[in-house]
């Protein structure tokens, strides 16, 4: 039984990776190195650089490496970026999933986990957001998603494939044991870019948006540790392998940070007085979403362990202190 993981030289996966090992799995990791590292592979891992779209060379690593499960991490992230280049978005996140699935289920492969994003929910109100929520992406990142979330759908309903889609909140943090950690140059991520000012490798940190109807005018996000995230992939896997159903579910905590918080715990940790320069609102922004994750929890099981911003940020920050003595 080999897990493939899609996207393991990337943030969440390369973490992924290391929890399936440290569980004894067998892993073969598969990234293009568009954004990821190989260094970030770890060394019990088989590694293959390559397209997770490339019909032909999945086939073959389905084939070869005796693959029954898969973790497809790999895709494109960045939601502006989606705004000004979506047909790249609908190919590397669409169709590329499309290929993976294709040869997946040719492949005899039994389940087949998914990144997908909160970002398939559009606005949400001040409640928490269920996964029964009305589904209306407002970037071509949450459609190109959501498009690959309906493929499954409707392949698993065709097929004995098994399923689990995992809407992630927003994932920070790093490895606890400092093994793995967020190292893309040009993060657009909250508590990166506030770790990397607090650390002088930005100049200084733009706050987008004062005036939002929430507690202190910023943005209300659901940050989730990565470790936790992860966990919840290995318990989703368990179930399935379990021969229960598929599953479709949010992934957070249920409760928000706002952008002043996460800045002042970044400020407190690292102990920098960094400059924020407070701006406008960036567009498409939601003011607030927060995750209704009973269900991962209740049905499935999942106990978060890492569920603390301070802890979430100061595992951030020592990462970003690692990083920069990698790169020195
Ligand atoms: N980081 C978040 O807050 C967040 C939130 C919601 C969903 N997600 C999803 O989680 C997944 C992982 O995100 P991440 O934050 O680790 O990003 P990342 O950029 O660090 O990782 C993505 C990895 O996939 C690889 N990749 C991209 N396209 C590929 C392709 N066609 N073939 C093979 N490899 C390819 C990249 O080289 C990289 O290593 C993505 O699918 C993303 O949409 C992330
Ligand atoms: O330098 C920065 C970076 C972010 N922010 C603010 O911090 C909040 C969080 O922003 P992030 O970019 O960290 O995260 P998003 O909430 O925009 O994005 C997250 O949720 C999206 C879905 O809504 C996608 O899934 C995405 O991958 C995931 O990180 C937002 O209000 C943003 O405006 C700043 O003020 N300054």
């Amino acid at each position: 039984m080999t897990v493939l993981v899609t996207g393991g030289a990337g943030y969440i996966g390369a973490h992924m990776a290391l929890a399936l090992l440290d569980a004894g799995e067998t892993v073969t990791v598969l990234d293009n190195l568009v954004t990821g590292f190989d260094w970030a592979v770890d060394a019990r891992a088989r590694f293959v650089r390559g397209d997770a779209g490339d019909s032909a060379l999945t086939a073959r690593l389905i084939a070869d490496h005796g693959v029954t499960d898969i973790i497809h991490f790999a895709g494109s992230v960045v939601v502006p970026e989606s705004v000004t280049d979506p047909l790249g978005y609908y190919a590397n996140n669409t169709a590329a999933s499309r290929n993976l699935i294709e040869a997946a289920h040719a492949g005899g492969v039994k389940r087949f986990i998914f990144s997908s994003t909160a970002a398939v929910y559009g606005m949400a109100g001040d409640e928490p957001v269920r996964e029964d929520a009305p589904l209306a992406p407002l970037s071509p990142y949450g459609r190109s998603k959501l498009m690959t979330e309906w493929m499954l759908a409707d392949l698993a309903a065709a097929s004995d494939l098994k399923f689990g889609v995992l809407r992630y909140f927003n994932v920070a943090g790093a490895d606890p044991q400092g093994r793995a950690g967020q190292s893309t140059a040009k993060a657009t991520h909250l508590i990166k870019a506030a770790c990397q000012a607090a650390l002088g490798v930005r100049e200084r940190l733009d706050l987008f948006g004062t005036d939002y109807p929430t507690r202190d005018g910023t943005c209300v996000r659901d940050y989730i540790h990565v470790s936790d995230l992860v966990n919840a992939h290995s318990v989703v896997l368990d179930h399935l392998r379990g021969g229960a159903d598929s599953v479709t579910l949010n992934c957070g905590y249920g409760r928000g940070a706002s952008v002043r918080e996460v800045i002042d715990t970044v400020k407190a940790v690292s102990g920098v007085d960094f400059e924020v320069r407070e701006t406008t609102r960036r567009p498409g922004d939601p003011a607030a979403i927060v995750a209704g994750a009973e269900r991962l929890k209740s049905e499935l099981g999942w106990t978060p362990h890492h569920d603390d911003l301070e802890e979430i940020v100061a595992s951030a920050w020592a990462w970003e202190q690692a990083l920069r003595r990698r790169n020195a």
